[in-house]
């Protein structure tokens, strides 16, 4: 039988000018040398808040007065089983200082020094620096209609200055225009104006990505995800993309964790309009494989942005929609 898994609260502590606080791991620890959330170790007879709130008493000397949880993950490390619990702490008493001789400061961390971070932090911290900085909401657009791409764009363009920004924008346009047809560039363009997240579906050649804006997110649909090398994955990473994937079960979930990708749809949570046929999966399905993701998860399928306390309630993290967006 596996063992069981050690809880691991970690304290992500938002100053109001956007810094994060970190500590570097100190020698002789897991980990020596690389960046770190303060926190550590669950106690059996402690909640997880209360572990949090110890933890970050004794490693940092702060009292928690705010905090939320905003992801939980499983780690396994070649000595270890982690499920590590990320609360995003933005009020607290005491300035934070080094109580076990680790260093300590508060960095940046947005979307563009996301890669920094990552490149300083353990690869199980991905996840936790994506919940960070990603938005709740990510609108899909829906497929160019029988006016032609000219007016989708023209739709897409006066939309996106609607939607509240930042939420992480999907550009489809459909199978029923080309691929060399769609001005990918300007499109990603408009979208970072309006003050948003782009992702676009790179064509099969898989070389694409070359020149293009680092700001600008990949996604796997079901074909890429399960044909991707994890190497390919990993130099778009290396480069600041972020890498998003469309999941539908635990084979799919399995693949996404294994490619390290940086979120996840989960979808059809319920039926919908836009896949007739499709039955929805329910949210004790969704919960499943929210608990066995190693990223956030955004439910897709028959959801609203109304949805996301119950999304949260199942271990999800954001809202994935076509028809709530557009
Ligand atoms: N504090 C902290 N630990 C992390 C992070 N990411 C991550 O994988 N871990 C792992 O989570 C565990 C944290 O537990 P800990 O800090 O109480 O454990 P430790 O090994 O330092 O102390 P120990 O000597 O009591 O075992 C370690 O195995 C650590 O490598 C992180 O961002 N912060």
């Amino acid at each position: 039988m596996d063992r069981p898994r050690t809880d691991i609260v970690l304290g992500l502590l938002r100053e109001p000018n956007g810094r994060v606080w970190a500590e570097i791991r100190p020698d002789g620890k897991h980990l020596a040398g690389l960046r770190a959330f303060p926190g550590g170790k669950r106690r059996d007879d402690e909640t997880l808040r209360q572990a949090l709130a110890r933890e970050l008493d004794e490693e940092i000397g702060i009292r928690v007065r705010r905090a939320r949880r905003v992801i939980t993950l499983n780690w396994d490390y070649p000595d270890r089983r982690l499920r590590l619990i990320g609360f995003e702490v933005t009020d607290w008493v005491g300035v934070p200082r080094s109580g076990e001789g680790q260093a300590l400061a508060a960095e940046p961390l947005d979307r563009d020094a996301r890669a920094d971070w990552l490149a300083a932090m353990p690869p199980a911290n991905r996840g936790l620096v994506n919940a960070l900085v990603l938005p709740r909401c990510l609108a899909i657009t829906p497929p160019v209609r029988a006016d032609g791409l000219t007016g989708w764009q023209a739709r897409l363009e006066s939309r996106l200055h609607s939607l509240p920004a930042p939420m992480l924008v999907n550009l489809r346009p459909g199978p029923a225009v080309g691929q060399a047809s769609v001005p990918w560039p300007a499109l990603a363009r408009a979208v970072l104006a309006a003050g948003h997240w782009p992702v676009v579906n790179p064509p099969a050649d898989r070389s694409w990505p070359e020149g293009l804006d680092p700001r600008v997110g990949l996604h796997l649909n079901h074909a890429r995800l399960m044909s991707m090398s994890a190497g390919q994955v990993r130099d778009w990473q290396a480069r600041g993309h972020l890498v998003t994937a469309a999941v539908h079960d635990q084979a799919t979930l399995e693949r996404a964790v294994e490619l390290a990708a940086d979120l996840v749809t989960v979808s059809p949570v319920r039926a919908t309009a836009t896949h007739p046929g499709a039955r929805g999966m329910g949210w004790a399905a969704f919960a499943e494989l929210a608990e066995a993701a190693a990223m956030p998860v955004y439910a897709l399928g028959g959801v609203v942005v109304g949805d996301l306390p119950r999304i949260w309630r199942r271990g999800g993290f954001g809202v994935a929609s076509i028809s709530a967006f557009w």
